[in-house]
Formats: structure tokens, sequence, C-alpha cells
């Protein structure tokens, strides 16, 4: 059908409260029992079929409670990489064919799936396998990721109908927004449910085929979010999904001349890591490889003397410790005026040490654990450091246990020396550095942390003053992708906050945003001409 058409003009999902009594409660209570009691065989999907990978075992187990396997993974060969390749090559004529209203609809319909009856199903297996609180894990598994996918839909129609503004007599230009050639390889994170649903559908719905490798600690939220897919339409072959390390999937898909483009979000090392291996092959290559990545932080907030103290109290505990301050946006420094400090100083402190922490499956719990192992030896060696250095004074927390779960207390750290390691090393944990500055200082202050560390993603000023406002984000512009004025640096939502960061934190291709669209697709201009010249000579040549 070739009619101009619009489709349902998105707006965002709106967060069910899960309030006691409330039937979204008892719906996800129902699906946390459902899926605790089952093992899950957490197959590859190759070519839309379910087949086990033939690498070595993986247990997937929940973070709270790490004796409590929830399923298991084979990790991808490159074998099972070479046939999920050969599945996406082959998907790829029929899917690019097809029209940008149908690709549209099938997002569209998965996004009402997810708001209807897989609400509860995705919520309790992000809740499960990633330890987040049942606020967490509506706002990411259910909320982002329906967005995602309405938003999404909005701007690829809008790149579809974005054409040349000028035709010289005679003539009709018209773009045609291709896909790219090949398939783009989707690396997601362990963090959130809807990156990883993300990550591997925007670049398929611009008509591109995919293989995604998630996160073998998300796995189970990733294996249902591909079972959503299926139901919603999308044709075997699109996406294929390979689960484990990633390590043999990266030795074929780097390697392979139809490497379209990556789409990746998670660490800056592993994101160093394949753009150098691009690098490295980049004469192979039929085409340029688009690289995408989004990456690490050290997200910063920062207090004026003119601060309201209660809004810098409550922007530092919610923007360091929800999700045990595992999201890439998450405070994890703050400068603070020593008048505003006298005020929030015990607060803070007593609030801190008040958070209740423990298997989410208990709603009155504020943190759950954090994701594995190598998470928690990470943040109990950062923790045992500031136990030995003198210019560093534990104010909260400190406690480490991984005898049941993996927990790590919400810490606060002061520092004297803004310089210090806690100011510019990411540890992804529930761990704030805050340095207390003299209010006249301020502007050195801010001199000093605007590249102090590495990273540019999310950051917030904290100010009553107008003038220090407008200094400051002036000040701050490229510290920060996402720039906060009197809020915590977390919380972005799609189609009014688009997300990315700059410098070590990645390309800056805001999440959910037609920019990001826009680099899955190779535009091709077409000038038609009417009635052409038909012979060689200029008029004035007689
Ligand atoms: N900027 C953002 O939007 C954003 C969002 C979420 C998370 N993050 C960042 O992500 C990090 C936490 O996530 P993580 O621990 O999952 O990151 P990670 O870098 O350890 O892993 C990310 C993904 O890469 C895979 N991977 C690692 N090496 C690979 C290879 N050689 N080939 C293929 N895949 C490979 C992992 O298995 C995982 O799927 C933090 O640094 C955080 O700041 C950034
Ligand atoms: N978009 C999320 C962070 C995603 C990274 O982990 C936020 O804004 O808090």
């Amino acid at each position: 059908m070739d009619a101009i058409s619009f489709p349902p003009a998105p707006v965002n999902e709106p967060n069910l409260t899960y309030a006691p009594g409330t039937a979204e409660r008892k719906a996800l209570e129902d699906e946390l029992t459902r899926l605790e009691r089952r093992q899950h065989n957490l197959r590859a999907y190759i070519n839309g079929r379910k087949r086990s990978g033939g690498g070595r075992e993986i247990n997937v187990v929940q973070p709270h409670d790490h004796q409590h396997v929830l399923g298991t993974l084979k990790n991808s060969t490159t074998k099972d990489t070479e046939q999920a390749v050969r599945a996406a090559l082959a998907a790829a004529p029929a899917w690019r064919a097809m029209s940008i209203d149908d690709r549209c609809a099938i997002l569209l319909k998965a996004a009402e799936l997810l708001a209807g009856p897989w609400r509860q199903r995705i919520n309790a297996a992000t809740m499960l396998g990633q330890s987040k609180t049942a606020f967490q894990a509506e706002i990411d598994s259910a909320c982002e990721l329906i967005d995602f996918w309405r938003f999404n839909v909005h701007y690829a129609k809008q790149i579809h109908t974005d054409q040349p503004i000028a035709n010289s007599p005679g003539i009709w230009n018209r773009t045609d927004h291709r896909p790219l050639e090949g398939f783009v390889y989707a690396i997601t994170p362990f963090n959130f449910t809807a990156i990883a649903g993300n990550l591997p559908t925007a670049p398929a719905l611009m008509g591109n085929v995919v293989i995604w490798k998630p996160s073998p600690t998300q796995q189970l939220a990733a294996s249902l979010t591909m079972d959503l897919l299926e139901e919603a339409g999308l044709p075997p072959g699109v996406i294929n999904m390979l689960p484990g390390d990633g390590l043999d999937v990266s030795k074929v898909a780097l390697a392979h001349p139809d490497l379209a483009g990556i789409h990746f979000t998670g660490s800056t090392p592993t994101f160093q890591h394949l753009w150098r291996t691009i690098g490295e092959n980049i004469s192979s290559y039929r085409s340029y490889p688009r690289i995408v990545g989004e990456t690490g932080g050290k997200d910063f907030v920062v207090a004026h003397p003119s601060a309201d103290p209660a809004v810098v109290r409550t922007a530092l505990i919610r923007g360091a410790f929800e999700f045990q301050g595992q999201k890439c946006s998450a405070a994890s420094r703050a400068y603070v005026a020593k008048s505003v400090w006298a005020k929030i100083k015990d607060d803070l402190v007593s609030q801190t040490e008040s958070i209740t922490m423990g298997d989410v499956t208990d709603f009155s719990n504020f943190m759950g654990a954090v994701i594995d192992d190598r998470a928690f030896a990470k943040h109990k060696a950062a923790i045992a450091r500031v136990r030995r250095n003198s210019h560093l004074t534990l104010l909260a927390g400190g406690q480490t246990d991984d005898s049941v779960g993996y927990f790590v207390r919400p810490t606060i750290v002061q520092s004297s020396d803004p310089t210090d390691q806690m100011f510019n090393t990411e540890y992804f944990g529930p761990i704030l550095a805050v340095h207390v500055y003299d209010d006249s200082r301020y502007e050195r202050v801010v001199a000093q942390m605007e590249s102090f560390a590495p990273y540019a993603l999310t950051g917030a000023v904290i100010a009553q003053d107008r003038t220090a406002i407008a200094w400051t984000q002036e000040a701050l512009r490229f510290a920060a992708g996402n720039f906060y004025i009197n809020d915590k640096p977390t919380g972005a939502v799609v189609g009014q906050q688009p997300f990315g960061g700059a410098r070590a934190s990645g390309t800056n291709d805001k999440a959910g945003a037609a920019v990001n669209l826009l680099r899955w697709t190779s535009p091709r201009s077409i000038k038609e001409t009417f009635v052409p010249p038909t012979d060689y000579r200029y008029p004035y040549m007689g």
C-alpha cells in the first residue's frame, strides 16, 4: 500500500505503582513465583528457531541469592555465529523490501504486548535476573522499552518522509532511506532490559538484519524479549540472538566482510576493544562499519551554595543508590558547598544507613544486590582502599557480604582531595564520593571537576541562584551529554531527554532519537529528469 500514513502519536507509558492490593502487584508476584520455580533453558535464536549453542554452559543466577540458578545458557561458538550471520543475510532482502509501515506495525505490536500481557513476565525476569526492585524494573523493562519502540516508530516515519526541499524545473528529487548493506552487530549490557531490547530493534526497524549478543547476566529477560518479538510478528532471521560471553561471536562478526555496524552499550574498555578490532580489519569490509557505542560514566552532582539542602540530599541518595548505583548515569561524585554540607551531612548519612537492602521479591527493599562476583570484588576492593587512605573518610556503608547474594551497602566517602581516583574511576556500584568545598571556591571547583574524569555522560547542578545556574550550564557544556538542573542525574525518559554522552562515554548517538536511527540508514539520492537534454552543446554555442 503506497498511501501516506501516520502511526499513532507516541506517548510515554505511565509507571504503575505496585502499591499493596493493586492488580499489578498481584500479577507481578504471580510471575515472580512462576519464573522462580522453573529452570530456564536459555537458548540461541537463529533463523527464528531456538537452538542450544555449542559452547560451555553458563548458569544464570539471582544476584541476591546466587545459589538460586534461574537457568542455563550455552556459550555461542564461531560455528553458531557463522550460522546466525548466514541466516541474517538470507533474511535481509525480504526484510528490507517490507514497507516501513509493516516494520513499524511489528514494533507497535511489540510495545502493546509489553504494555499488556507481557509486562509482568519481563518485569519479573528483570527483577530476578538483574536484582532490580519492582519500581526499577517497571521504569526499565516495561516503560522505557515500550517508549523506545513507540518513539522509534515515530522517528523512523519522520526520517522516511524527509525528502529534498528543492527541485529544479522538470526534475523530481527523492531520497531513498536504505538500510545498511550487511548486518548490524548489537552488543548489550546487563543493567537495562530496555537498552538490550532497543539496540537490536532500532537498526531492524530501519530495515537492517541483526546479530544480537546480550549480556549473560541479562539473558533471562533477553530470551523473553526475543519470544515477545516473535509473537509480535518479527520474521525469522531478522534478529538472531547469540547468548554467552561474545568472544567467539566477535571473532566471526568483527572479521566478516558484511559487518555493517555495531550498536553497543557497555563499558568503555570493551567498546575501545571492539573499535580497535574494527580498525585493524578496516580494509576487509565491504563498507565502513557504523560504530555506535554508549559507554561508562563518572556522573556528577554539583551543589552550589544557594542549593536547597533537601533537594541535594534526595538527588544524591536516589541518584547514587537506586539499582545499586549500576546505572551508567548514577551519581558517583558530588561537590558540595560547605554551608550546604553542614545542613545535609547528618541526614544524608542517617537516611543512607536506613536504606533497606535484600531480596527484591520483598517489596520493602529499596536496593537489591550487585550483579555478580566480579562487580562485588571490585566494590569491596574500592572500599578497602578507602579504609587505607587518610584523606578519605567512610561516612556511611562500607559493609559487603556475599554469603547469600552480592550485597554492598550504600557507601558514602568524603575526600579532602578532589583529585583522588574516586572522582575519575567508574566503579559502577553504590559508592558515592563527596568533596566539600569552601563556598567562595565554587568557580574553581567547577573548573577542576569539568574534565577531571575522562567521561561526559550525565551531571547535575543544584542551585537556586539563576546566575549560578546559567554560569554552570555554560562552564559544564561539554562535561555531560545529559545535564540536569535541580534534579538527580539519572532517569532520562525517551522522547523527553534523549540519552547519551561524549568524550570516553561514547559516540553520543542518543538512544531513542532520530539521530540514532539515522546511523542505521545509508540514504540514496535519486534524481529523475522528465525531459532530459539530447544535445551535448550549450545553448550559447549556437
Ligand atoms: N552510556 C550508556 O548509555 C550506558 C548504558 C548502560 C550501561 N553503560 C555502561 O555499561 C557498563 C556496564 O555494563 P556491562 O558490565 O554489561 O559492560 P561490559 O562492557 O562488561 O559488557 C557489555 C557487553 O559486551 C559484551 N562483551 C564483552 N567483551 C566482548 C567481546 N569481545 N565481544 C563481544 N561482546 C563482548 C558483554 O558480554 C556484554 O554483553 C558500565 O560501564 C556502564 O556505564 C552505559
Ligand atoms: N537512561 C538511564 C541510564 C542508562 C544507563 O545505564 C538513565 O537516564 O538513568
